[in-house]
């Protein structure tokens, strides 16, 4: 049996790091997959626990040379509080005060080299300060304190015989610094001028350490999604003890505690109400904007809030078994994941590094032999080593996808992984369930039609026996005729039924007071061979007026008919029509009779139509639209609708309230609204879009940068990339990157429609 870890690491300097430690987890003995993310820096990993257990998984990552810390959900109140704070990293700190230290050096180092670089004589600068003994003492803490984490990280690479973006940076200093070394300490027996390069070396370290300063900043702020959510949490409760009410901490609660909520209070967990009644605003939680109405019985969310009335509850589940628990897992294991796209770039990162040495070299070699000036040859390859590194490259997805499903959380959007999120833009067919999705699910009998003249004429008696009956059933239908039974008075609890027997799709049979019963679809009772054609007619008027038909008989006669009603949402008639407009085939699938749902089906305005597909019949239905080589999206509720969520290419389960039916579905849209689903489909349009942004800007410099740094425009009008300038850049196309994607921030729903 496979469990999950999730691990928080530290040290990775770029994906190519990612991209090692997923080697070594996937080298060791009972890791069946694992997946790293850079982004958000951390590891998911499935394991068999027979074979491995989640502390050996961090020590091998220790023993790689990175840090990891088991994110361990049992103490979920230790969790929230430890994320809630800012998140003002040591790393960050550190990277502070070496990017301050680098940089003052590096300002002294430019301004003693001005007259060098510019050529032109500055009487304020005193000679001395261009002294190399000088420059070397001030280059040594920078190269080799403030620059140490590119040998780390350099030397763990080369222990995993891979290269990272900190051997580039690594390579490429150090030949500069060593270079000026030998000229400062080894007088040139030649007549060439040969200049130190420190300020360069120290100006690169500052730079790219300024860049990830930023980088790590706005990493921080990818992730207030989770911040927020955790912030919902109220610290302490009221339960009455004893009679007494006593105000304790949120972590004592426990399940089956009284907590008393006054108005304008947060629910402290989740619960069911026993006495009171009041308005609760659930937005933080479902995305739904409008408060909802509680009374005795109804659920309520822990972390919402209490609008007017004061009420009691009992509470059901605390800590890491409450609704927002499980959101803030959710999300967390999402933004962890890695999306399909992002293969692409862990590619070019792997050989992207060795190739890039290759070309520096080839720079080298080409220089010296074509000009005979070392320097030359030495200025281009550090300015091609410089350039070329890889690591916007990797924040490029991770980071975007973090931002995306944080936001998906804040609109009541449960995103399961990076995998739908990208599938989800890619939807051409979008199939909805008609009861309970399109329609509200609350089914009412609103006509019964007896055979006259038979035997057992008698109405109430005849609905008698059909509430015995479906009293034994849990579908929708079944209830809304118990409700309509005993709304008549009639008694329901008495109950002798024997045999009795739900058939999917068709109804459900029994034997009650020594007779046998049947209620069900037409289409069934054909089957058992009873005649329906006495109340033909009514049914059909019904049908038409968009109500389902479910018909009695008694021992092998027709009885009666009952139309049930049950009215589309109010959004559903805009939502499939902005649906439509997105580009989208829109498709109804029911269970229901043809008629019904053609009658539904054309007051939502959708035209085609799946009817009369049984329950174990829905994920072929799925399968026949996906052979037409379209992306199949299914939204349902979740429960009955399982087998189809997991056929379809994304799954949309609608959890009601409380019940969030995380498992058979990719994305769970919290609150029952279908302007979810729009809204699912353009964040997701709005997250790939941004993604490619990111891939633009992180490919741009290197594309643009390589060649120039190589001195391919030298022989034309001189032009070299000054290894300052590439280190310049490369740090803000790390930056660019992050900025764009915090850009995913302000994605409003609806404002990013194609
Ligand atoms: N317990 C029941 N009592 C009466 N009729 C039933 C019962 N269960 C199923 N049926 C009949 O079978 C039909 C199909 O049921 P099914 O559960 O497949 O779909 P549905 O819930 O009506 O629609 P959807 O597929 O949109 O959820 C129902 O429309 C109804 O006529
Ligand atoms: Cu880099
Ligand atoms: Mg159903």
């Amino acid at each position: 049996m496979t469990q999950t870890v999730t691990l928080k690491l530290d040290g990775m300097s770029c994906a190519a790091c990612a991209n090692s430690i997923e080697k070594v987890l996937k080298n060791l003995a009972g890791v069946e997959d694992c997946s790293v993310n850079f982004g958000a820096e951390q590891a998911t990993v499935h394991y068999n626990p027979e074979q491995i257990q989640p502390k050996a998984v961090a020590a091998s990552i220790d023993a790689a040379g990175f840090g990891a810390e088991i994110l361990d959900d049992q103490d979920w109140y230790k969790l929230s509080d430890n994320l809630t704070q800012s998140p003002s990293s040591t790393t960050s700190q550190q990277l502070r005060l070496k990017v301050l230290i680098g940089g003052i050096i590096s300002v002294l180092l430019m301004v003693g080299s001005l007259p060098m670089m510019t050529g032109i004589p500055m009487a304020w600068i005193p000679a001395w300060a261009h002294h190399p003994i000088l420059q070397f003492i001030l280059t040594v803490p920078v190269q080799f304190w403030c620059g140490y984490s590119f040998y780390g990280g350099a030397l763990k690479a080369l222990k995993q015989r891979t290269a990272t973006m900190d051997t580039l940076i690594a390579l490429g200093t150090s030949a500069a610094f060593f270079y000026s070394l030998v000229v400062t300490f080894i007088p040139a027996g030649t007549d060439q001028d040969l200049g130190v390069y420190y300020e360069t070396s120290a100006v690169v370290i500052t730079l790219i350490l300024l860049g990830r300063w930023f980088e790590d900043r706005a990493k921080g702020q990818t992730s207030t999604a989770i911040r927020q959510l955790m912030g919902l949490q109220a610290k302490t409760a009221r339960v009455i003890q004893d009679g007494q009410v006593v105000e304790i901490e949120i972590a004592s609660v426990q399940p089956g505690d009284t907590v008393l909520v006054r108005p304008g209070e947060k629910i402290p967990v989740d619960g069911e109400i026993i006495e009171g009644q009041s308005t609760v605003d659930e937005a933080m939680v479902t995305g739904e904007s409008q408060p909802v109405q509680k009374q005795p019985g109804d659920l309520v969310i822990g972390a919402t809030l209490n609008k007017t009335g004061s009420f009691q509850f009992r509470a059901t589940h605390v800590g890491k078994e409450t609704v927002l628990a499980q959101i803030v897992k959710l999300v967390q294991e999402a933004q962890g994941s890695k999306a399909p796209i992002q293969r692409l770039a862990d590619q070019v990162t792997g050989w992207f590094v060795p190739a890039v040495i290759t070309i520096a070299v080839l720079t080298f070699i080409v220089w010296l032999l074509t000009t005979q000036t070392l320097s030359l040859a030495l200025i281009t390859a550090v300015g091609v080593l410089i350039i070329a590194c890889p690591c916007a490259l990797g924040l490029a997805t991770p980071t975007s996808v973090m931002v995306g499903t944080g936001k998906g959380a804040e609109h009541g959007i449960l995103i399961k992984g990076a995998e739908s999120l990208e599938l989800a833009h890619k939807i051409q067919t979008i199939v909805l369930d008609k009861t309970g999705t399109l329609t509200e699910g609350k089914p009412t009998v609103t006509d019964f039609m007896a055979v006259k003249g038979t035997s057992h004429g008698n109405e109430l008696h005849l609905l008698q026996l059909a509430s015995i009956i479906e009293s034994h059933s849990e579908h929708p239908l079944a209830e809304a005729v118990v409700r309509y039974a005993q709304a008549q008075g009639v008694d329901v609890s008495l109950s002798d039924t024997q045999n009795f027997a739900a058939i999917a799709g068709q109804g459900v049979q029994a034997q009650v007071q020594g007779r046998q019963v049947y209620i069900g679809t037409q289409r069934w009772f054909q089957t058992l061979k009873i005649k329906t054609d006495a109340l033909q007619t009514y049914a059909h008027q019904w049908e038409i007026q968009s109500k389902t038909v479910i018909w009695l008989a008694v021992d092998h006669q027709l009885e009666a008919i009952m139309g049930i009603a049950d009215a589309l949402k109010p959004t559903s008639i805009e939502v499939v029509q902005t649906l439509k407009q997105m580009g989208l085939e829109v498709v109804m699938l029911t269970g229901d009779n043809q008629r019904t749902a053609g009658a539904i089906a054309a007051q939502a305005h959708i035209e085609q139509v799946k009817a009369e597909v049984r329950p174990d019949q829905k994920a072929a239905a799925i399968q026949q639209l996906q052979a037409n080589g379209h992306i199949v999206a299914m939204v349902g509720d979740g429960i009955n609708d399982a087998p189809a969520l997991a056929q379809a290419d994304v799954g949309m389960a609608i959890g009601t309230g409380t019940d969030v039916a995380i498992a058979a579905s990719d994305i769970t849209l919290i609150s029952g609204d279908l302007q979810s689903i729009v809204t699912a489909i353009q964040l997701s349009r709005a997250t790939m879009g941004n993604i490619r942004q990111n891939l633009f800007f992180a490919f741009i410099y290197n594309i643009i940068g390589i060649p120039v740094a190589a001195g391919i425009l030298y022989p034309f009008w001189g032009l070299l990339l000054n290894p300052m300038i590439a280190g310049a850049a490369m740090a803000f196309s790390s930056v660019s990157v992050v900025t764009n994607a915090l850009r995913l921030r302000r994605f409003q729903p609806g404002s990013f429609r194609q």
